[in-house]
């Protein structure tokens, strides 16, 4: 029997410490153990440290992990909670993601100012984002807006919202949720029209391979549909090389064995989009994530690539 806390490892910020707990709760609830079994283990990423540039310029979605996986190599955490949507499409060697949480809302929410809504900002508004998929699809939807580079937690954000510097801004519905901080949203947007980044609303949950006690500890916690389509999404950005210059949305709904997945990928500017949607068993999900990433590649064509670095 292990006799030592589990050690769970988590970026500092409020968003993936509510995710710690998360899955210190449903530890404990699938298990029966107290918290005293556990010891939530907080680190500073160098993703937390970069606040003033877009996060597709200094090195994109292994800084929020690399830490996190230094440390479960070291021995200093025993799991290592993720918000899926910030994982590289491949993991290091001895380090492996067999569960996930059930996915929150995968939707973005919108924070509006001079309006509720993208569509009734007025001409010329400003919206602050420095995802490159939300710069993309806001310009798709309403090319006359201006998009300026957003960064930081919600409250920076809300003071950015305060001062004027934009009169909207976007954040995934799931970590306003699990912030509590819904009250704040004045527009969900549809899935269709602005499909969300793959893995979003989702935790992951890393640990070393090796351990086979980890696994057997996890699985209680692991929701199938949610892993299903994390495996689809994963497989598409992986076959797309998912560089953090590309915008890139994809979203698998899971319907009991049926899996449905949509994707796009867009220019910078929204200007050019290919879309690919693909159905099947769940069992194919990764298949099914791959051909559609190969095939909107090949329809996109080496010219929509150029340019990207
Ligand atoms: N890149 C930051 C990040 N990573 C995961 C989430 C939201 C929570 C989630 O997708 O599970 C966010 C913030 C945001 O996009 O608003």
């Amino acid at each position: 029997m292990q006799t030592t806390a589990l050690k769970i490892g988590t970026r500092a910020s409020l968003l993936a410490m509510a995710q710690a707990t998360e899955t210190r709760d449903r530890l404990m609830a699938a298990h029966g153990l107290t918290e005293a079994a556990f010891e939530i283990v907080p680190l500073t990423t160098s993703g937390d440290q970069i606040q003033d540039k877009p996060l597709s310029e200094v090195g994109g979605k292994g800084l929020f992990t690399k830490e996190l996986q230094d440390a479960l190599f070291d021995g200093r955490i025993d799991i290592a909670v993720h918000s899926s949507k910030d994982m590289a499409t491949t993991l290091p060697e001895g380090l492996e993601v067999s569960t996930f949480l059930p996915r929150e809302d995968p939707r973005d929410a919108f924070i509006g100012r001079l309006a509720p809504s993208i569509a009734e900002l007025p001409q010329g508004a400003t919206v602050g984002s420095s995802s490159l998929r939300r710069q993309a699809l806001i310009k798709r939807m309403r090319p006359d807006l201006n998009v300026v580079i957003f960064r930081g937690n919600v409250q920076t954000r809300l003071r950015k919202l305060d001062e004027k510097i934009a009169d909207g801004t976007i954040l995934a519905h799931a970590g306003l949720r699990r912030l509590g901080l819904t009250e704040i949203i004045t527009d969900l947007m549809p899935l269709e029209k602005f499909p969300p980044a793959p893995g979003q609303g989702a935790i992951g949950i890393e640990h070393r391979s090796a351990d086979g006690w980890v696994k057997d500890l996890l699985a209680p916690i692991h929701h199938a549909p949610t892993g299903y389509a994390l495996v689809c999404e994963r497989a598409y950005l992986r076959a797309l090389d998912g560089s953090c210059r590309t915008p890139i949305a994809g979203h698998a709904i899971i319907d009991g064995d049926h899996l449905s997945f949509s994707g796009i990928i867009l220019s910078l500017d929204g200007s050019e989009a290919h879309e690919v949607r693909r159905e099947g068993h769940v069992a194919d999900a990764a298949r099914i994530g791959r051909e559609a990433g190969e095939d909107v590649r090949a329809r996109a064509g080496t010219r929509f690539f150029e340019g990207w670095g």
